[in-house]
């Protein structure tokens, strides 16, 4: 299974219209993958919260997610098309992911659950997501998550619980955290014996210069591929047997005592 993250440069002086068309080109380009994953909110920037009211759209059928359709069709790839500020029908904003198949169908959308701003940002500006969710690929069940929820172990365990064996995690990390963002993503795939695929954004948005380094990292722990802090398209062959095999050979998900 190939997989695709495509770390976009998310910054001030490139319009929200012109992103989406280079971007959707770029997701185009990517005809010999099988998933390709794109950053958190890159049609705005995460922390561009002045752009959030004036680019909210429908996960359904806005620009962007007619952007993306057509881009997963264009290049017959599962396409995991980062985050959306999602307009829902009674107004609240939502910071929504979208998954789309090969045929440009979407299949799955994930409301963030943890809101990233302590009272400010995000954090009061949108809805918090309700649902967890997956979405079956091919070779494995995805577990969807975004940026700051890669903090809380428990939702990832969950994920795991409803069959993931590959978490999905779009991201607009900041640069000063990245620490965190390193260790935490190989926590996750440790502890749950899974592949985490997480795509962050690059440039500076709202101020905020972005982490950049996406990472695959397999269910042993050991990374298998990381970009540099550019704009970067990282692609890496996954093996989905290993999901199974590192549970067989090292069960401790068996030993779960809580
Ligand atoms: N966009 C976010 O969720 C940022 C999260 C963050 O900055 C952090 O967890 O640190």
């Amino acid at each position: 299974m190939r997989a695709s993250l495509l770390q976009i440069d998310v910054n001030p002086h490139e319009s929200v219209a012109d992103r989406r068309v280079r971007v959707a080109e770029l997701v185009r380009a990517q005809s010999g993958s099988d998933l390709v994953v794109l950053p958190e909110l890159w049609p705005t920037g995460a922390f561009a919260y002045e752009e959030f009211e004036a680019n909210a759209e429908s996960a359904a059928d806005g620009p962007t997610a007619e952007a993306m359709a057509a881009a997963a069709r264009g290049a017959g790839v599962w396409l995991h098309a980062g985050s959306v500020v999602e307009r829902a029908e009674d107004g609240t904003l939502y910071n929504t992911a979208l998954v789309f198949g090969p045929d440009g169908g979407l299949r799955r959308t994930y409301r963030k659950i943890h809101r990233f701003g302590f009272d400010q940002g995000e954090a009061v500006m949108m809805g918090g997501g309700q649902e967890v969710a997956t979405v079956r690929l091919p070779d494995a069940v995805a577990g969807l998550a975004t940026c700051y929820d890669l903090r809380f172990p428990e939702l990832f365990r969950r994920l795991t619980d409803e069959g993931a064996g590959l978490f999905v995690i779009c991201a607009g990390w900041p640069a000063r955290r990245r620490e965190h963002w390193t260790l935490l993503t190989r926590a996750r795939a440790v502890e749950n014996q899974a592949y985490v695929l997480a795509c962050c954004s690059t440039g500076t948005h709202g101020g905020v210069p972005q982490a950049g380094h996406s990472l695959v990292v397999d269910p042993w722990g050991e990374v298998r591929g990381e970009a540099g802090d550019g704009e970067q398209i990282l692609t890496v062959d996954l093996d989905p047997a290993k999901i199974a095999k590192t549970r067989e050979d090292f069960p401790v998900l068996r030993d779960r005592v809580l």
